[in-house]
């Protein structure tokens, strides 16, 4: 871009000359099934963190495994966690500290689902390459990665400290995390001046943006628990209470056909809208026409932009995710379940508290399971409780990003909320006390999660240019802000 300067250009041409050796680590890191949710693929986990690891070291940076222990399962078996990587390269105490948070596990995806390419195989169509990981969150991890091996390569001094948290368990709700930056409060934070996460998406496909809000994820497992075995339908149908039919009443009593949630309270603490707030959704760009596109459905349950967008930002929703032990494969197998687990999830938003939805989750279900008379046994957990998190837009953080993304991309970025969650934000916001940001790299059609998740090769190599960026920028920034305090000391 014109704005950029001999240095910047410099380094962004290197990018655009090795964009294709960028690719192939990144297939290679796609070909790992990190999945984090089914136990079975852990050590696939496990083995994608040691390969990150791998990568850091080969950076010149000092990794270490931080073992996190383990988790139970819904079966009452205990599983190992996979490893935390914490790491660090560069320990000048002129310059600033800035530490990356991502992670390497993935959401789970089977061929079967639907996907038209092999999800563990990355695949470059029409300048987009599919994937389960290559948006969330593989390739944005290793854009951060690319950015300071271009650094390396040309024999630039790094403008910046770096430091990477990285984990393998984010899509499970980012299990033994909280412990970890808890202990290492005084030790590895210490010095850390700023902290980037890049884990979400831009609103549309062509405004690069900077978040400074997600929401919260309050997830729940509904037990339904009849007799020791599944029962032959024509034998037991119709002289039992049966566990699914339970579940289902339960599930279908949580939200209306407007997407409003029925559990008594719920909105009680949602943060009242002011009018300064209504005035920002005015101001965003973002064309629902196009959002409806990306998602494939024909209707949204909102017709204006400012009501979707309020509605996947500052109001909680409530969504079913699956009911285990349900028969689901093609065909009729004639069974009444003995056993099913619905999950569900509630998206929180400030100032809703955790611990207060998870009481008034637990009440309305044991009052309407009551209400059935029936004689089969709930059981009601938490599995996942992560806080919403909002930042301070105007602190410097978001102007040095601002400037990068002016730099890589000609244009200011827009300023968004996400509806989606990064557990980790709010505590590491609570507990370092550190600026956080958000600076996503994917576009709003990445589809996460989904069956057809990918980043373009243009976001991942611009990606790549916006974080080598953002390093010079955060440097310069930390100069003129060192300047400032040195000269209000001398006065
Ligand atoms: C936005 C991020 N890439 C993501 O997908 N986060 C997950 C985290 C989560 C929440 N509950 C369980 N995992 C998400 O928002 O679903
Ligand atoms: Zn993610
Ligand atoms: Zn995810």
């Amino acid at each position: 871009s014109s704005s950029s300067s001999g240095l910047e250009n410099r380094i962004f041409q290197y990018i655009d000359l090795h964009q294709n050796e960028f690719i192939q680590t990144l297939k290679e890191w796609v070909a790992v099934e990190s999945d984090s949710i089914q136990p079975q693929l852990r050590q696939e986990v496990t083995r994608m963190v040691e390969l990150t690891a791998d990568r850091l070291r080969a950076l010149g940076a000092t990794a270490e495994l931080v073992k996190l222990g383990s988790h139970k399962l819904t079966d009452g078996h205990s599983l190992l966690l996979p490893p935390l990587i914490l790491a660090e390269l560069g320990k000048d105490p002129q310059k600033p500290t800035v530490c990356f948070y991502g992670h390497v596990d993935v959401q789970p995806a089977k061929k079967e689902d639907g996907w038209k390419t092999d999800p563990y195989k990355l695949t470059e169509i029409d300048g987009n390459l599919y994937g389960r990981g290559a948006t969330d969150n593989k390739g944005p991890v290793l854009a951060w990665i690319n950015a300071v091996e271009s650094f390396r390569a040309l024999k630039l001094d790094m403008p910046v400290n770096l430091k990477f948290i990285i984990e393998g368990m984010e899509e499970a709700g980012s299990l033994g995390l909280e412990e970890v930056i808890k202990k290492e409060n005084q030790r590895f934070f210490s010095d850390v001046d700023y902290i980037v996460i890049s884990d979400n998406l831009w609103l549309n496909n062509r405004k690069p943006a900077l978040t400074y809000g997600t929401r919260g994820n309050l997830c729940f497992s509904v037990e339904v628990q009849g007799g020791q075995r599944d029962l032959h339908s024509g034998t037991f149908g119709g002289i039992i209470h049966e566990p699914m039919t339970d579940l289902i009443a339960l599930l279908d009593s949580l939200v209306d056909t407007s997407g409003r949630i029925l559990i008594p309270g719920v909105y009680d603490d949602v943060d009242s809208l002011t009018e300064e707030e209504k005035k920002l959704y005015e101001a965003i760009t973002f064309d629902p026409e196009e959002h409806k596109n990306n998602s494939g459905v024909k209707k949204f349950l909102y017709d204006t932009k400012e009501e979707i967008l309020m509605h996947l930002w500052r109001y909680p929703s409530l969504s079913i995710h699956g009911i285990e032990g349900a028969f689901h494969e093609p065909g009729i197998k004639t069974v009444i379940p003995a056993r099913v687990i619905g999950k569900f999830s509630i998206r929180q938003v400030p100032h809703m508290n955790v611990s207060v939805g998870e009481r008034q989750v637990i009440q309305y279900l044991e009052d309407v399971f009551s209400k059935r008379n029936s004689s089969n046994e709930l059981k009601v957990s938490v599995p996942i409780s992560a806080m919403p998190w909002v930042a301070d837009i105007n602190d410097p953080l978001y102007t040095a990003a601002g400037r990068a993304i002016k730099t890589v991309f000609g244009q200011d970025p827009e300023k968004i909320r996400d509806g989606a969650t990064i557990p980790i934000a709010q505590m590491f916001q609570n507990i370092t006390r550190k600026s956080v940001m958000m600076l996503p790299i994917g576009a709003a059609d990445d589809g996460e999660h989904s069956q057809k998740e990918k980043i373009s090769r243009h976001n991942y190599i611009q990606g790549t240019k916006l974080f080598a960026a953002l390093f010079l920028e955060i440097a310069k920034l930390h100069g003129q802000l060192q300047e400032a305090s040195n000269t209000k000391t001398t006065n």
